[in-house]
């Protein structure tokens, strides 16, 4: 068997479709949603990352706001164009691309993200309100690879609702927060969250009918780990070296016969990587959606044509 292919570059296209017709809706209402990215010092791949967003942008309808600092800004300094973009009424959110230079506090500039600003969705205040079910009332911003995740899986037709999902890594940015999102209601699928203090990965693997690879280490998911026809999301990212050339490449988790024993994998790149992006512009999108109805409920107005939230951004009655 051959796995099919959970195409996020595809499922990114109809994303940002739906995304251009929300912008357009918002320009005739006179708003422009606008990103900002903070990109400090010249790593070349985190700009290749925040160039490739501002393209999104621009394939969307959406204002691109580019700070570029350099790599030896003081604390201070970074934390004051923070502010800045804290009160540009221009920017509906923004991201700190990730990793900072190590002289400067990750947490801290992190916290001073405006949280409504957040458009990774990762700021402490978002992450507690994804622990606490908050969002099921205060609509806020959630993480951009979670939702992607979660979104490649509904739009291929592959249901989540009580099946057992392995997630493998603990990290901030994808292994701790699907494991929330992925118990919600309205997801109800089962989780274990595996790592390396794990006794035996491979066999919490085989009990999986999808799988999650959030480690960060090149192939390390081998495909007699993988039970026949469950679901593979490839979420990681490593480079390493070709074996044959030698040239620097990028490896995901999952070691490529998985797809002879898979019923369905995402590959690495054309997989999760386009559907962190286009969450991205989600959630500034619906941020800028929240503005509208707000200014209108302000005017007098009701908000009741504020735009339904789909799954698993869905309301949920219950907790
Ligand atoms: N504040 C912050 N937010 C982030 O979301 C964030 C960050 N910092 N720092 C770095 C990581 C990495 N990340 C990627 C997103 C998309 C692709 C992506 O679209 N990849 C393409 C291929 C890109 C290529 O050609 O290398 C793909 O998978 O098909 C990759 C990597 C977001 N990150």
């Amino acid at each position: 068997m051959r796995a099919r292919i959970l195409d996020g570059t595809k499922a990114a296209t109809e994303i940002k479709a739906d995304l251009a017709a929300r912008v357009a809706v918002l320009a005739e209402a006179g708003l422009r949603p606008g990103l900002g990215t903070v990109l400090v010092g010249e790593d070349p791949a985190s700009q290749k990352y925040v160039a490739a967003k501002h393209r999104d942008c621009q394939e969307v309808g959406i204002n691109s706001i580019r700070c570029e600092l350099p790599a030896d800004i003081t604390q201070e300094d970074l934390e004051a164009e923070l502010k800045r973009l804290n009160e540009d009424p221009e920017c509906h959110g923004y991201i700190v691309q990730l990793p900072l230079p190590a002289h400067l506090d990750t947490d801290r500039v992190l916290e001073l993200v405006d949280p409504d600003k957040d458009a990774d969705g990762l700021h402490p205040i978002n992450l507690g309100r994804l622990v606490l079910n908050a969002n099921r009332s205060i609509t806020t911003p959630l993480p951009c690879t979670p939702r992607g995740v979660i979104d490649l899986l509904v739009r291929n037709g592959v249901d989540l609702g009580g099946k057992h999902v392995v997630v493998i890594g603990r990290g901030v940015t994808v292994g701790r927060p699907i494991s929330l999102l992925l118990t919600r209601r309205d997801v109800n699928a089962t989780v274990t969250l595996v790592h390396t203090g794990t006794r035996d990965v491979a066999e919490e693997v085989r009990r999986a009918d999808v799988v999650v690879a959030a480690a960060g280490v090149a192939h390390m998911i081998r495909p007699d780990w993988v039970k026949p026809g469950a679901a593979v999301l490839d979420v990681g990212v490593s480079r390493t070296a070709d074996p044959v050339t030698g040239r620097p490449r990028i490896s995901g988790d999952v070691d490529p016969e998985v797809a002879e024993v898979a019923g369905w994998l995402s590959p690495n790149p054309g997989g999760v990587g386009p559907m962190t992006r286009a969450l991205l512009l989600t959630n500034v999108v619906e941020t800028a959606e929240r503005a509208l109805a707000s200014q209108r409920a302000g005017a007098g107005d009701t908000d009741d044509d504020a735009p339904a939230q789909t799954s698993p951004n869905a309301q949920t009655k219950d907790a």
